[in-house]
């Protein structure tokens, strides 16, 4: 396993767009990195130029201390798995697996050993002599995966591998690639902008914006302190409750923000003379989800605030509320930068 290492990384199209005005990141040998944000930051563009697939406009790149910048993608030591698995559909699972090395003319044995061995990593022993039409979509990406295993290289990359897959496969499949990544202890690089995949799988998250890194850090570090108000928007669902203006301005910043897990309803809405709720508010609607449901309630010229609550509700909607921030889990921003607690 290698660490991968980018200085200085630019990406400009000879239209003149620059897609990564200049990038530093060091992914950690063995560590799983999830690159998560929005459409068009540049997840992907970053990961082919680490695969070899797209050019590099400037920077360096280093895979395990080697400068790979200009290298051929088959001279880089990585494999990729795409969103669309590609698989060869006259071709049995076995030979879908086999593919790399058997065009790299390895001996017979060694390519059924290394079949073998993927097959069992990835459970598909019990599939290897079918063809790929006879297979659920959460096995033709496990196919896929294997394809990549056998070449036995020191970085995976992923490019949004679930995103074909149902919502319960998906959930499966997250799983499964953890496990995966415990068994073999490879360097995996993943893109998503699915902040679940990155929260749940990730011991490394890259926030990236725009062609720019916002926040990389371990999830709990990303979720309990984001650096920027971004950050905070971004990771965690449902959406950190994030106001500017005078709800802002009271509590001393330019950008509030409090989780909708972090939000007391007390269902009295003539608490302030008891002490209770710093927040008078209408509740708008509820969403019970069973476990928990999410409120959205109103403040007057403020907004609403969503509120993660637990366990049976008695609220109604229309019945006036206060809500107050639990303390401890309240984030200023001032200059779009993180204010010290
Ligand atoms: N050939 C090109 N010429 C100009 N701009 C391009 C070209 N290819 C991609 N881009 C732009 O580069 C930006 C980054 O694209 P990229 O595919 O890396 O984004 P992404 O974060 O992976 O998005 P998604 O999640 O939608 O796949 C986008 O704004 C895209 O329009």
């Amino acid at each position: 396993m290698h660490d991968v290492r980018l200085s200085g990384i630019r990406k400009s199209y000879t239209s003149g767009t620059t897609v990564i005005p200049g990038l530093d990141l060091e992914i950690p040998a063995g560590s799983f990195t999830v690159l998560v944000g929005p459409s068009g930051c540049g997840k992907s563009t970053l990961l082919r130029m680490v695969a070899g697939l797209e050019s590099v406009s400037g920077g360096q790149i280093l895979i395990g201390g080697r400068d790979v910048t200009h290298l051929e993608p088959a001279a880089r030591g990585i494999a990729m798995v795409f969103q669309s698995y590609a698989l060869y559909p006259h071709m049995t699972v076995a030979e879908n697996i086999g593919f790399p090395l058997t065009i790299a003319r390895r001996p017979k044995a060694e390519i059924d050993a290394a079949v073998q061995k993927a097959a069992d990593v990835l459970q598909l022993g019990h599939l290897l002599q079918r063809t790929p039409k006879a297979l659920s979509g959460g096995q033709r990406q496990r196919v896929a995966i294997g394809r990549a295993i056998v070449r036995n290289p020191s970085v995976f990359l992923f490019d949004e591998p679930l995103s074909n897959l149902d919502a319960s496969l998906r959930g499966q499949m997250r799983v499964e690639l953890a496990d995966l990544h415990r068994q073999i202890g490879a360097t995996m690089i993943y893109v998503t902008h699915d902040q679940v995949e990155a929260m749940t799988m990730a011991d490394q998250i890259v926030v990236l914006n725009k062609g720019h890194i916002e926040q990389a850090g371990s999830p709990m570090d990303l979720y309990r302190q984001p650096a920027t108000p971004f950050v905070a928007g971004f990771l965690g669902a449902p959406s950190m409750n994030l106001f500017e203006g005078t709800l802002a301005r009271e509590m001393g910043c330019e950008t509030y923000g409090v989780r909708p897990e972090h939000v007391d309803i007390h269902a009295d809405g003539d608490g302030e003379d008891k002490g209770v709720g710093r927040w008078p508010a209408t509740i708008r609607h509820i969403e019970h989800l069973g476990a928990d449901a999410i409120v959205y309630a109103d403040v007057r010229e403020v907004g609403t605030f969503t509120v993660r609550a637990e366990g049976e509700l008695s609220l109604q909607v229309g019945q006036a509320v206060r809500l107050s921030p639990r303390s401890g889990h309240e984030h200023r921003f001032q200059g779009g930068r993180r204010l010290a607690a």
